[in-house]
């Protein structure tokens, strides 16, 4: 199918060039759009082509317990608002549970908030994982993460015969209160967060800023027996920030992590969950462990990347935003190529990868210079040294020390000066110059010439929220155009990594299918400016006569080519066209905004900067599940530009329908398949159609449609001028 599109879009470009010179400017337009069409497919295919999935031998692991190496669990957050304490408590939580060896683990938060009420919630939350912990273990309880678990209001225990049911039924019940009361403190301290103000643990986030405080560092529990059966170190990190200096983001929150986990517990692998990801499948860390300590990946393997999958997905997918279809056929794809890329999240690292050693520097172990590792690392002498462990390490050493006592060493290595002048966000660590940092720190890995592994188990192994309403899905799309654009246009682009690095030719060709995804936003608004424009002046952009099998062919096959990946994927034909639209409607909208952002970036007018994503407590049981998959609407510019192309649009069509159109020259007037595309692309923009009429947030704002107008005005009268 894949091979039949491309042979239908060759022999469309084929006739456009043929014919050219019967038609004028539009045409040749029309002919660029579907040139890069058919570039863009030519790099999907190449992505495709081999497939390829880990398989594991959880046995033969099992078989190695006592030498599993230690690992280190890192969760970001950011902003205690878009992102309720709720959600971090119950991701940490769930890594807390883990089936691994309790004192091999440690879980570092990083909190870019530096909000006592995250501070207080993983406090409290660490109290009460003394009772879930164990009962998650007793009764190998499947999904760790309690407000899923209890989501379920019945007591049923996992599968296998629990000797005692009402043991378990006494005991999920405790549990249960126990939960309940959490939320219920952590509500509280929401509600009001003067109680903090005061003294004691607290004491420290008097008179900070969110952007302008002193590094705060806390062991909030510490395994100090080493009991195998306990429960895993909780360190609450919140880095140093002062006004003048960059951040970095999320990017930069990673590296001080690297830092803190570094000096306290130094695991040679790391597993990195954003605030909302929990653990959906315990056994995940040995299975993680699986690939990454297998003999034969040791050499070559950076990372082993598991599939975002979202929980409390709306019906049929109405914001386009499962990646349902993308993870299970490209991430499959990049499998045989070089690997996946990284995504930020789901994600176990090498540490000495992280720290920059390539599979070139494991051959000549040479050591560094004390020098060399200054110059990269910074200065701290201790952290130095278990760099040079970490680079070393083949042998995993359980830390010497208890960690309290390196909280001191940890507090000067978050601190926003110690990066400066050294490797941090360049040769070691997350890479910065994108809001993308994830997939620029993988690249980084494949171009220095890793591999990376893709895992896809069932079920899956964790579970995120993807964002709701139409405001929450453009700024996040807007941000990931705006970061691969970046990339695209750095010396990071993948072209130099592939001729001066050991980036694959395949693998950077996959790189630059992601990373012009933005720059699609160009030619369907051409392309959608080009088919009203032929509309109001009657002229054509298809043939009428046979020619015109040329063009519906390829645009079936694309269509039927991927609802099949849908049905394989057990989809409906709804999700299917509703992934359809939200295409159009996110790259006319939300990565055309991120291509201006980009250029603003290039003329240092502004800086492109990471905006959170807003996560949704629950996304059901609030009553109104029927307005749940309506799209939402704010003042934001991002609607601008999909307002206008579905007012001239309709404009167009109530045009030709009323025959107002200019009188047709030499008989080529405009016909069918102007105005079916015409309607499909009305067909696409219904939820704009129906925010047309909509009320509060269902409705486009009165400020966004007079803009739109008058653009959409401007564009008809334009067009019949020229
Ligand atoms: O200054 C910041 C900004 C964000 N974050 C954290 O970054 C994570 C991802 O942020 P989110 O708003 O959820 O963005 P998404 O678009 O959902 O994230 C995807 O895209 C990001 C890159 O744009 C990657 O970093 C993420 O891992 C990937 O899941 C969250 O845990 C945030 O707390 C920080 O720690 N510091
Ligand atoms: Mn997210």
């Amino acid at each position: 199918m894949d091979i039949t599109v491309l042979f239908f879009l060759i022999l469309l470009l084929i006739y456009r060039i043929v014919s050219l010179n019967n038609y004028g400017v539009p045409w040749l337009i029309a002919f660029l759009c579907e040139l890069w069409l058919t570039f863009n497919w030519i790099l999907v295919i190449s992505t495709k082509w081999s497939p390829a999935q880990s398989k594991i031998y959880l046995d033969r692991l099992l078989q190695r317990v006592p030498e599993l190496p230690p690992v280190d669990m890192f969760v970001t957050t950011a902003d205690p608002v878009l992102e309720p304490p709720i959600i971090t408590v119950n991701t940490v939580l769930s890594l807390l549970a883990v089936d691994y060896p309790a004192n091999k683990l440690a879980c570092y938060v990083s909190d870019d908030g530096c909000s006592p009420i995250t501070f207080y919630s993983l406090v409290e939350a660490s109290k009460f994982a003394k009772l879930w912990v164990p009962f998650c273990k007793k009764y190998d309880v499947r999904v760790r993460a309690p407000f899923r678990y209890f989501s379920d209001d019945k007591a049923t225990p996992n599968g296998k015969n629990v000797a005692d049911l009402s043991e378990f039924q006494q005991e999920w019940k405790t549990i249960k209160d126990e939960y309940e009361h959490l939320c219920r403190k952590i509500e509280n301290a929401v509600k009001n967060s003067t109680p903090f103000d005061g003294d004691g643990e607290f004491a420290v986030f008097s008179n900070t800023e969110r952007k302008n405080h002193p590094t705060i560092i806390k062991v909030i529990w510490e395994n100090k027996e080493g009991l195998s059966s306990g429960l895993p170190h909780l360190i609450y990190v919140s880095r140093e920030k002062r006004p003048m200096h960059p951040h970095h983001y999320k990017a930069g929150a990673m590296n001080v992590l690297a830092r803190v986990s570094g000096v306290m517990s130094n695991a040679p692998y790391m597993l990195n969950l954003d605030c909302d990801m929990f653990v959906n499948y315990p056994k995940i860390v040995l299975h993680g462990m699986c690939i990454l300590l297998d003999p034969n990946t040791q050499k070559e393997v950076a990372f082993a990347q598991c599939p975002q999958y979202f929980y409390d997905g709306l019906k049929d997918d109405p914001f386009g935003n499962q990646f349902v279809v993308l993870f299970r056929f490209v991430g499959t794809g990049l499998g045989g190529l070089q690997g996946p890329f990284y995504g930020g999240t789901n994600c176990f690292h090498r540490r000495k990868v992280i720290y920059g050693l390539s599979p070139h520097d494991l051959e000549n172990t040479r050591i560094l210079s004390e020098k060399e590792l200054v110059r990269n690392f910074g200065s701290s002498r201790e952290f130095i040294n278990t760099v040079a462990l970490a680079l070393e390490g083949t042998t995993y050493a359980p830390p010497q020390h208890n960690i309290s006592n390196s909280v001191e060493t940890a507090n000067q290595v978050a601190g926003c000066g110690y990066e400066y002048g050294t490797g941090w966000g360049s040769q070691v660590g997350w890479v910065y110059g994108s809001t993308t940092e994830d997939i620029l720190t993988g690249m980084k890995m494949h171009t220095r010439g890793w591999k990376s592994e893709n895992y896809m188990p069932d079920p899956p192994a964790f579970m995120g929220c993807a964002p709701t309403g139409g405001p929450a899905s453009m700024t996040q799309q807007k941000r990931w155009a705006t970061g691969l654009l970046e990339i695209l246009l750095s010396k990071n682009n993948p072209i130099f990594g592939t001729l001066f690095g050991n980036l694959q030719f395949r693998q950077c060709l996959a790189y630059l299918w992601f990373y012009q995804w933005g720059l699609h936003a160009i030619p369907e608004i051409l392309y959608a400016a080009l088919l009203a424009y032929c509309l109001i002046t009657n002229s054509q952009l298809f043939p009428k006569d046979t020619g015109l099998w040329i063009f519906a062919a390829p645009f079936v096959v694309l269509h039927l080519n991927s609802l099949l990946e849908y049905f394989e994927t057990g989809q409906s034909v709804r999700a299917w066209w509703n992934n359809q639209r939200m295409s159009r409607i996110i790259t006319m909208n939300a990565w055309f905004l991120g291509i201006f952002s980009v250029i603003l970036k290039i003329l240092r007018i502004s800086e492109a900067v990471f905006d959170v994503t807003q996560k949704e407590e629950s996304n059901s049981g609030d009553g109104d599940d029927e307005d749940a998959g309506r799209f939402t609407f704010n003042e934001s510019p991002v609607f601008v530009p999909g307002t206008t192309i579905l007012m001239v649009h309709l404009i167009v069509l109530v045009m030709k329908l009323l025959g107002l159109q200019e009188p047709a020259k030499n008989g080529n007037g405009s016909g069918p398949g102007e105005v079916f595309c015409s309607l499909y692309l009305v067909l696409c923009y219904w939820p704009f159609l129906k925010g047309l009429f909509g009320k509060g947030k269902y409705g486009i704002p009165s400020s966004t449609l007079c803009k739109a107008g008058a653009l959409a005005a401007f564009f008809v009268h334009l067009s019949r001028l020229i």
